[in-house]
């Protein structure tokens, strides 16, 4: 009888115990919706998450937390810092190419600096305009594109009587603007329209600078104020995801993945879809590199862009070459445009090669615009490509 007494005694003073430590816990989960007014407290809240911090397209927003402790009990400091990784602002992208053009030093000085020198000699001879020719022509301009720039100049210079070396540059100048067909539409079309995300496709052999062109375009619309989606289309290589959704993370756009050795066409599909299904302005498609004489390959991008024109027609096809390739990049560049039809073209590692007259090569060839230009490994080492401004500084600015 003791102990059943005993036992009854325990048993309430547990129970009251059990009831004393839950109460408070109650409340303290009934405090958080009252944290929206103005009274007690709420300095703290107001730090937490400040609305411009938030990144565009963030799949699942931390907020979705439930019965968070009060905050007093947590520093507000770590609570910021661990919930939002800062967001770089990319660089503005007007005047790019200006800012960048002494990346083109190496150009400038076969093109620049080399033209210039044979063209300011008091008489220009025979030899003279063979140099000039070679000069052209070893800056991958190509045979037939020169010999018309140079029949060009040559006849003017003879007509004008042209004396001085501002003169001649002028001229040259002009000569390599036109050859570099000023007229052609260069616009990316990157605006949403028909209730619809605009996408574009980025194409190009292994190594060209696909993933970082995606990445830098997706930084360039970011920094004109468009939300960005990145399909990573190139399952083939497991690093290229990862590659392109690191730069989707450093200005908070979203990125879509598949599974390693996946259907490549499935994940372009599905970035499309949630692009529409969130609202995205553009989407930007990434896809593996292939060589233009694998057959397998060529179909299978033909098929990834079929599948995505299942939601729309693709509005950009970017075709990017490695400007260090030269005139081999021309045959590669040509296999492409007959699978997908190209809109444009991209000319990366414009920094790393003396061969920058490639640029009136590719058009010539192709008769596509050369839209963009990579002048760097830099995030925002991607410039539109304006052709006179091109000209100017491949020829230096003290001609
Ligand atoms: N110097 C310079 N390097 C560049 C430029 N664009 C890209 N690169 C470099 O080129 C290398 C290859 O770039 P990626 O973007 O990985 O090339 P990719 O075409 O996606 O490669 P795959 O997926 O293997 O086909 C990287 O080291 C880039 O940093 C550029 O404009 N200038």
């Amino acid at each position: 009888m003791e102990y059943v007494v005993a036992a009854v005694i325990l048993l309430v003073v547990l129970v009251a115990g059990g009831v004393g430590l839950m109460v408070p816990r109650m409340r303290r989960r009934e405090l958080p919706p009252s944290q929206g007014g103005s009274q007690g407290g709420t300095g703290t809240a107001t730090l937490e998450r400040p609305a411009e911090e938030e990144p565009p397209s963030l799949v699942v927003p931390a907020e979705a937390d439930e019965g968070l402790p009060p905050l007093i009990e947590e520093p507000p400091a770590a609570v910021v810092e661990e919930a939002k990784p800062q967001l770089e602002a990319p660089e503005p992208t007007a005047g790019r190419l200006v800012r960048l053009r002494a990346r083109l030093a190496r150009s400038q000085s076969v093109l620049g600096r080399g033209l210039l020198s044979v063209l300011s000699r008091d008489h220009l001879d025979e030899d003279a305009w063979e140099e000039i020719e070679d000069s052209l022509i070893s800056a991958d301009v190509g045979v037939e594109a020169t010999q018309a720039l140079v029949e060009r100049l040559r006849e003017r210079v003879r007509v004008l009587g042209t004396r001085t070396v501002a003169e001649v540059r002028a001229q040259l100048a002009e000569e390599l603007t036109a050859a570099l067909e000023p007229e052609m539409d260069r616009s990316l079309k990157t605006a949403p329209h028909d209730g619809r995300p605009a996408v574009l496709l980025v194409v190009g052999v292994n190594g060209a600078g696909k993933t970082t062109t995606c990445g830098k375009i997706g930084r360039v619309l970011i920094a004109d104020g468009r939300t960005v989606l990145f399909g990573a289309a190139d399952t083939f290589r497991a690093a290229a995801a990862e590659q392109l959704a690191t730069w989707g993370e450093r200005v908070g756009a979203e990125t879509v993945r598949g599974p390693e050795g996946g259907d490549p066409a499935s994940v372009a599909f599905d970035a499309v879809k949630r692009g529409i299904d969130t609202g995205i302005d553009t989407v930007l498609i990434d896809t593996a590199g292939r060589l233009q004489n694998k057959v397998g390959l060529m179909d299978e991008l033909g098929k990834v862009k079929r599948v995505v024109e299942k939601h729309g027609p693709v509005d950009e096809t970017l075709l990017i070459l490695d400007a260090t390739t030269g005139q081999n990049g021309l045959e590669q560049a040509r296999v492409f445009t007959e699978v997908v039809d190209v809109t444009g073209v991209v000319l990366t590692k414009l920094d790393g090669t003396a061969k920058g007259g490639i640029v009136i090569a590719v058009q010539r060839k192709l008769g596509i615009p050369v839209k963009l230009v990579g002048l760097g490994e830099g995030p925002d080492d991607l410039a539109p490509f304006e052709p006179a401004a091109f000209v100017e500084a491949l020829l230096g600015s003290d001609g």
